[in-house]
């Protein structure tokens, strides 16, 4: 989970909020709800990359989105999985967080 400490270290569980269009595209992937955890967007993430068959044959670590509603909410034309940092980057820009 994406835990934020708050000052009083209570550890708050940080729930996040998709954007609209990448909302309907965690719904696709069978998200049933539109508020999720990081693990639960990334694992969604994860199966509509499977399900579309978005990542390269040859090297499966490499993402092609320019043709796909990932590549529009991303940005990118593709990506790898071996850059978590750049990655995160780019999908909190289409999160809002949200506190239990
Ligand atoms: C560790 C994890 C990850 C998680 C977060 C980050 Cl920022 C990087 C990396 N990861 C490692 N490879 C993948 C992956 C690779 C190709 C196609 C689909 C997923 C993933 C991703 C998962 C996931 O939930 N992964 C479960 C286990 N994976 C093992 C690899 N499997 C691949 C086996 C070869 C064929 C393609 C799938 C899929 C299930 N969710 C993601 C969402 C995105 Cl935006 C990008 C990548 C992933």
């Amino acid at each position: 989970h994406f835990l934020v400490l708050q000052r009083d270290s209570l550890p708050v569980c940080v729930q996040v909020r998709p954007k609209v269009e990448f909302g309907s595209l965690l719904q696709h992937a069978g998200a049933t709800k539109d508020v999720f955890t990081i693990k639960e967007v990334m694992f969604y993430l994860g199966q509509y990359i499977i399900q579309r068959q978005l990542y390269d044959q040859n090297q499966q670590h490499i993402v092609h989105c320019a043709q796909d509603a990932l590549g529009r909410v991303l940005g990118v034309d593709s990506f790898s999985v071996k850059e978590p940092r750049v990655l995160f980057a780019m999908i909190t820009k289409n999160l809002e967080a949200v506190r239990n």
